[in-house]
């Protein structure tokens, strides 16, 4: 039976209001304010546009310091999993959701390391694998209550080489429930979200996400995601081909393409990304999982990419695809392959470093220093 929450979710459904651009006029501000500072022009090379991007998305120059950093981690397994597409076994989701409320993840590391908080939700994990470790749950007494699980949607979502990830009433009530969470961390005073994942097996529908609309191949596309060796790699190509397959007449078509080859967590993710735009919330994009997410929300919303930076480039071939489709150069190319959030929380000192020097260097004219000669 559905929860309050979970109808309010689908109530919120998957039309979303126009997008309104970041505010022009901070942007010109802080780009002369850029000019005026004590340094020669230009010198701070990209950290001057990502300032700059903060001023806009914030409406003033000089922008405000970042005060609420925020991840929203989606956990959602995949039926795909069953499929022998991962390195690991999909009992690792219900158990890394335990180790996130615990603090032992990297994305809990990275983020206290930067200042962010984090937020986890359980969208689609099962519970009931074979063999699962039934103790991962022990630490929720009244499961019910458990605000972890307030946006369930199901336990794992469909295997999508042979069948729909989600129902048509699924994929709205997903798409919702990131609509909501979403509402909820902008209302509480997020000024900068970001979308992490955890899944196992959720680079196989990413990528097939990624490569149907982009158009590329399935053997350019797959990557290792947790480190897959050649015989995992053909049986994930194969399965990423045949989903493609499954997917091909629904380019156009974000709420289809979430439902035929998608899942709970991703559709959640596209909702969460399309509606941080609207509440006019700027993002820091993550790896593949994230990207492929915000391939869709920009077709949900149009005009949702301005608001978003990409935190990094994944060691995903198909994390590249989908940036370049989003015309998003990222700011990191450290070789990172995890999720959860972590290359995007990793860039957050970037952005904070962006900020800092727009807003706290003196300008020519207050330090008494000579600006270039005529
Ligand atoms: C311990 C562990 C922690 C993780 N944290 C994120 N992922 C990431 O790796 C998985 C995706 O890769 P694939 O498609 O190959 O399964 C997802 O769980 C994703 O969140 C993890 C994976 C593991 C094993
Ligand atoms: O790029 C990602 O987000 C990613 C890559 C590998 C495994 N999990 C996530």
């Amino acid at each position: 039976m559905r929860s309050d929450v979970t109808a309010a979710a689908a109530a919120l459904g998957a039309t979303f209001p126009g997008v309104t651009p970041p505010d022009a006029q901070a942007l010109r501000d802080a780009q002369a304010r850029q000019r005026d500072l004590t340094k020669p022009p230009g010198s701070l090379g990209r950290l001057e546009d990502v300032g700059c991007w903060v001023a806009s998305c914030q409406g003033q120059c000089p922008p405000r310091e970042l005060a609420r950093v925020r991840v929203v981690v989606f956990a959602g397994d995949h039926g795909i999993a069953r499929a022998g597409v991962s390195a690991f076994p999909p009992d690792v989701t219900a158990q890394m959701v335990r180790n996130f409320r615990r603090g032992g993840a990297a994305v809990n590391a990275i983020a206290d390391s930067v200042g962010a908080g984090v937020r986890v939700v359980d969208v689609a994990v099962d519970g009931h694998l074979p063999g699962a470790d039934r103790s991962v749950d022990d630490d929720a007494a009244d499961h019910d209550a458990d605000p972890v699980r307030a946006y369930k949607v199901r336990a794992a979502s469909g295997r999508i080489d042979r069948e729909d990830a989600l129902s048509a009433e699924e994929t709205i009530t997903a798409i919702g429930a990131g609509r909501a969470i979403a509402d909820e961390e902008v209302d509480a005073g997020a000024d900068l979200l970001i979308a992490g994942d955890m899944g196992i097996g959720n680079t196989t529908p990413a990528t097939a996400i990624v490569a149907t609309l982009t158009g590329l191949e399935p053997v350019v596309a797959v990557g290792r995601g947790t480190g897959i060796d050649d015989a995992a790699w053909m049986r994930k190509t194969a399965a990423i081909r045949d989903a493609m397959f499954r997917a091909r007449h629904f380019v156009g078509d974000p709420v289809a393409l979430l439902r035929t080859i998608g899942g709970a967590d991703l559709a959640a993710m596209a909702g969460f990304l399309a509606q941080a735009s609207v509440r006019r919330t700027p993002v820091v994009l993550d790896g593949l999982i994230a990207t492929a997410a915000a391939l869709v929300a920009a077709q949900l919303a149009p005009g949702c990419p301005d608001w978003w930076l990409a935190g990094h480039r994944s060691a995903e071939p198909a994390h590249d695809a989908a940036l370049e489709r989003l015309h998003k150069q990222p700011l990191l190319d450290f070789g990172m392959r995890l999720g959860e959030g972590t290359g995007a929380l990793t860039a957050v000192p970037v952005v904070r470093a962006a900020v800092a020097t727009l807003s706290n260097m003196s300008t020519f004219a207050d330090a008494g220093v000579s600006g270039a000669a005529d």
